[in-house]
């Protein structure tokens, strides 16, 4: 697998993988890069059909999401780095400190969840997605990715309206089948990487109980809610979001 990334930032500072949402692509962090490679060398991905980055037939699981992640990371060198996802980036991230934890330093949860129910959710997505493609999802998901006063806005609705009609339709469908089978809870008390979980105050997708819920059963972790953010939290509130991602990662570094 092919995996579309770009790598911008001090050639020598530590590495920061950035982990898109479904339906999104490495575009969600533009408001984060800038402040980022301040102090960081950053590297934003595609997810499997999304982005740059092509689809394999589905359905996916969270171990093929990961393991894209581990392939990239040792086709650049890269034996250790921090790691920022928001929603399935962010479960990306969990699977990796469960599965990969001497790959990864510190972590940050952005509007996520360890399981998503219920599984017909995901799996009747992927069946509209495969029926009707993606473009199908623009409106609701507009709506539960920021909030009314946001998504109201013409240049919000056009960029990510733009990455949810680009996704691959396979890879979107297979994606949200990776949600359905999901269980990280069981290892989530076994996470040994520093932990921000950042919520949303008015994500109607992932809503706060579900960082707490994260937050209750890793040991190292704390918990921030932004407010006036729906479920892109970092897009939507990026002067919030990303005083609180470079404190995390540089603290005590
Ligand atoms: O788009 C949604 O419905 C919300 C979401 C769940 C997982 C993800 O990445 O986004």
């Amino acid at each position: 697998m092919t995996v579309h990334h770009e790598l911008t930032g001090p050639e020598q500072a530590p590495v920061i993988v950035l982990s898109n949402s479904l339906g999104t692509d490495s575009r969600l962090w533009d408001e984060q890069v800038p402040a980022l490679t301040e102090h960081f060398r950053v590297l934003r991905y595609d997810q499997r059909g999304h982005g740059g980055t092509g689809a394999k037939p589905g359905p996916y699981t969270l171990e093929d999401l990961g393991g894209d992640v581990l392939e990239l990371l040792d086709e650049l060198g890269l034996e250790r780095v921090h790691f920022a996802g928001v929603s399935l980036g962010g479960m990306t991230g969990m699977w990796l400190a469960e599965h990969a934890p001497d790959r990864i330093d510190r972590l940050a949860l952005i509007c996520t969840s360890a399981q998503l129910g219920p599984p017909s959710k995901w799996t009747d997505r992927a069946a509209v997605v495969r029926e009707q493609g993606t473009a199908a999802l623009v409106e609701s998901s507009l709506a539960t990715w920021f909030t009314p006063e946001a998504a109201g806005r013409g240049d919000i609705a056009e960029k990510f309206g733009g990455m949810l009609r680009a996704c691959d339709d396979e890879g979107y469908a297979a994606c949200a089948e990776s949600i359905a089978t999901m269980n990280l809870l069981p290892r989530l008390s076994e996470i040994t990487a520093q932990t921000l979980a950042v919520a949303g105050a008015d994500d109607p997708a992932t809503p706060p109980p579900h960082a707490e819920q994260i937050v209750d059963a890793i040991p190292t972790a704390r918990m921030e809610v932004v407010p006036q953010a729906a479920h892109l939290a970092n897009a939507e509130q990026p002067e919030i979001v990303n005083p609180l991602l470079l404190e995390h990662f540089t603290r005590g570094a």
